[in-house]
């Protein structure tokens, strides 16, 4: 099992519009206790930003008609950053440090759980998340969103698109481009997903609702989702 697990907690699990607070208080139990069994294991959750981020940027964007895609994502990265808060004060005290809002500056580590949010425009908070698994040595990243699976195409538009279980990061890359948008919706940020090829990490994505497949990949036992790697 590893040590440090990383997750990067999807906002649209979290505040899909407003706070979900009936799965944040399933997944808490189930983290806490899941922790409680594995002594020595730490997890570090980086969570986005939902339906908020996506709201406030779309009103910046009606109200000014402005695509200033800087101006757009520190709008998206205060969702995250009360997000984070949330998730913090939940997990207190097995969380004990601040939220990470820098994953470049010193970060302590000294409780169980590390909550970070979004750092400074240009992607979104899987390319944080990615950054923190290099950090702590984590070879493996967990994407949990609103998704069980990456498919051939966005399944909310397309009902014919068909679930992939094993991607190779040029076969990702391929499908979601080189460019960054404020409040993009795909399973893993353009930018996250050439940071994670080039470090050779290896990425789960999967529903982060279902709570009996999120044990069974922290357990190591067979899971749905889509696992991408070089
Ligand atoms: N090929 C694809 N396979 C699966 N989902 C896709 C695909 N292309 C686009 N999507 C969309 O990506 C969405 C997931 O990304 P989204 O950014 O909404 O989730 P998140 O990362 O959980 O939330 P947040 O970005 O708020 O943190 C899905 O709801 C789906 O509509
Ligand atoms: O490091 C970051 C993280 C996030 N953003 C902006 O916030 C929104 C919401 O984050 P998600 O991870 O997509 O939920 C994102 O779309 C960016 O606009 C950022 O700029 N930098």
């Amino acid at each position: 099992m590893d040590k440090t697990i990383v997750m990067s907690l999807g906002g649209s699990i979290v505040a899909p519009d407003g706070v979900d607070a009936e799965f944040l208080s399933i997944f808490r139990h189930h983290i806490t206790s899941f922790l409680e069994k594995h002594d020595g294991v730490r997890l570090i959750l980086v969570v986005g930003g939902g339906g908020p981020a996506r709201r406030y940027q779309q009103a910046f964007r009606t109200i000014t008609g402005s695509d200033d895609h800087a101006l757009l994502d520190w709008i998206g990265i205060a969702a995250t950053r009360l997000n984070a808060e949330l998730l913090r004060a939940l997990f207190h005290p097995l969380c004990a440090d601040p939220v990470v809002t820098d994953p470049t500056a010193e970060i302590p580590f000294t409780g169980r759980i590390l909550v970070a949010s979004g750092w400074k425009p240009g992607f979104s908070t899987d390319f944080d998340a990615v950054l923190l698994a290099e950090r702590f040595g984590a070879r493996r990243l967990l994407n949990l969103s609103n998704i069980a699976m990456v498919y051939s195409d966005d399944p909310r538009t397309n009902p014919d698109a068909t679930p992939l279980p094993r991607l190779s990061w040029k076969e990702f890359r391929a499908m979601v481009g080189d460019e960054w948008t404020p409040g993009k919706n795909v399973p893993f940020d353009p930018v996250a997903a050439r940071k994670a090829h080039e470090g050779g990490l290896s990425v789960i994505i999967a529903a982060g609702k279902d709570i009996e497949n999120l044990s069974a990949i922290l357990e190591g036992r067979p899971f749905r989702g889509t696992v991408i790697e070089s």
